[in-house]
């Protein structure tokens, strides 16, 4: 299994979630998050704003899927959250040891 992190562009979240549920993933953990990648010190454009601070307000979505899906899942991702401009985020793929559900105790791809 395979964790995707993406952090994005907060207007982008609904149509990130709908192109994962798209592709099958059934479950994720969204966070609101600040952060900055390259940009600091540049302007970047938030609700139609220009900011120039350290820290923007990003969202991290979290889904872990099957390796067979992970590829998949991280182009919609891709696809769902450009917008071509500064800070459209960052997509990070781990690899995940485990997983239960704890209602059944199913593991591993069934808990997924
Ligand atoms: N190396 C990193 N490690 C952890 N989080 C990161 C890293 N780079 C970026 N992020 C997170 O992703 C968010 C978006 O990154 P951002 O798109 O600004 O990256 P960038 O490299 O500057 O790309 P771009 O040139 O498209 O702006 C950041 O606000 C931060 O929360």
């Amino acid at each position: 299994m395979k964790l995707i992190t993406a952090v994005i562009k907060p207007f982008k979240l609904e149509e990130v979630r709908e192109a994962l549920a798209a592709c099958g993933v059934s479950g994720m953990t969204v966070t609101e998050v600040k952060g900055f990648g390259r940009q600091k010190g540049h302007t970047e454009l938030y609700r139609g704003a220009e900011y120039e601070v350290d820290f923007l307000p990003k969202m991290k979505i979290e889904a872990v899927v099957g390796d067979a899906d992970s590829a998949r899942c991280v182009e919609a991702i891709v696809n769902a959250a450009r917008t071509g401009k500064i800070g459209d985020g960052k997509i990070f793929v781990t690899e995940v040891e485990k997983a239960v559900r704890i209602r059944t105790g199913e593991e591993d791809d069934s808990a997924v």
